[in-house]
């Protein structure tokens, strides 16, 4: 089984990012680009981490008009990315055009509910039930639009996978026992998400904030 790991790299310095990727990257299995990356250096800086190998995710989180968003995806295609994200609140007719304007090899996947959130922040933005029933009911919504998968926490990844067999679920939020969780809420280990059916780990600080990264990335590895 191949690498599942892809280092979430929330850097805004280039050459930092580089050398970050190029430490670690015989034990991940991609590189996930986020807003913080991508605002700071666009096409070009995801060329320059394409350049050392590793598939590249493209964590965009699109959130607007269908028309608007399929022209986002078309701006991004020829980069290639293996992955790349919108929210599932932008509704069907979104995710269906976001779909159908990606590449033929990357995987469109739907952000349900972030795992920054817990279920008094849900209430707040009016959104009655728990992290569980919201995580659900968008999964079905993003399955209807046609699209390879969600992202969700790892405590909803059993569920879901449970009623989407074939789906690719994306599960960041993830600590290794021990580690500070930070802004995240909605937390397991890296084992416990794979266990219960997680393809692909997003794992950023445990890994780029460790002491040693190389070491952690390792020790991460030999837990899956
Ligand atoms: O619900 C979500 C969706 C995306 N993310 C992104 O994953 C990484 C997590 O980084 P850590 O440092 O391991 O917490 C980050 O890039 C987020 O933008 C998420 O955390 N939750």
């Amino acid at each position: 089984m191949s690498n599942p790991v892809y280092l979430a790299v929330d850097l805004p310095q280039l050459d930092a990012a580089k050398a970050l990727c190029e430490k670690v990257k015989g034990h991940i299995g991609g590189v996930k680009l986020g807003l913080e990356f991508f605002c700071a250096h666009g096409h070009h800086g995801v060329h320059e981490i394409a350049h050392l190998g590793l598939p590249v995710f493209l964590d965009l989180k699109l959130h607007d008009i269908p028309n608007t968003v399929a022209g986002a995806m078309q701006s991004i295609h020829v980069l290639e990315p293996s992955i790349v994200t919108v929210h599932a609140s932008g509704g069907r007719a979104m995710m269906e055009d976001a779909k159908a304007a990606a590449g033929e090899d990357c995987k469109v996947v739907a952000v349900t509910m972030l795992t920054s959130l817990d279920e008094r922040d849900l209430e707040r933005t009016g959104v009655g039930g728990t992290p569980h029933d919201h995580v659900m009911r968008l999964a079905d919504l993003a399955h209807a639009a046609g699209l390879d998968g969600i992202v969700c926490s790892g405590q909803e990844i059993k569920s879901v996978h449970d009623e989407w067999k074939d789906g690719f679920f994306v599960v960041p939020g993830l600590r290794p026992g021990g580690k500070a969780t930070g802004d995240q809420k909605r937390v397991v280990t890296p084992r416990q998400a794979r266990d219960d059916g997680a393809s692909c780990l997003v794992i950023g600080r445990p890994i780029s904030r460790a002491d040693d990264p190389l070491a952690a990335a390792r020790e991460i590895e030999s837990t899956l």
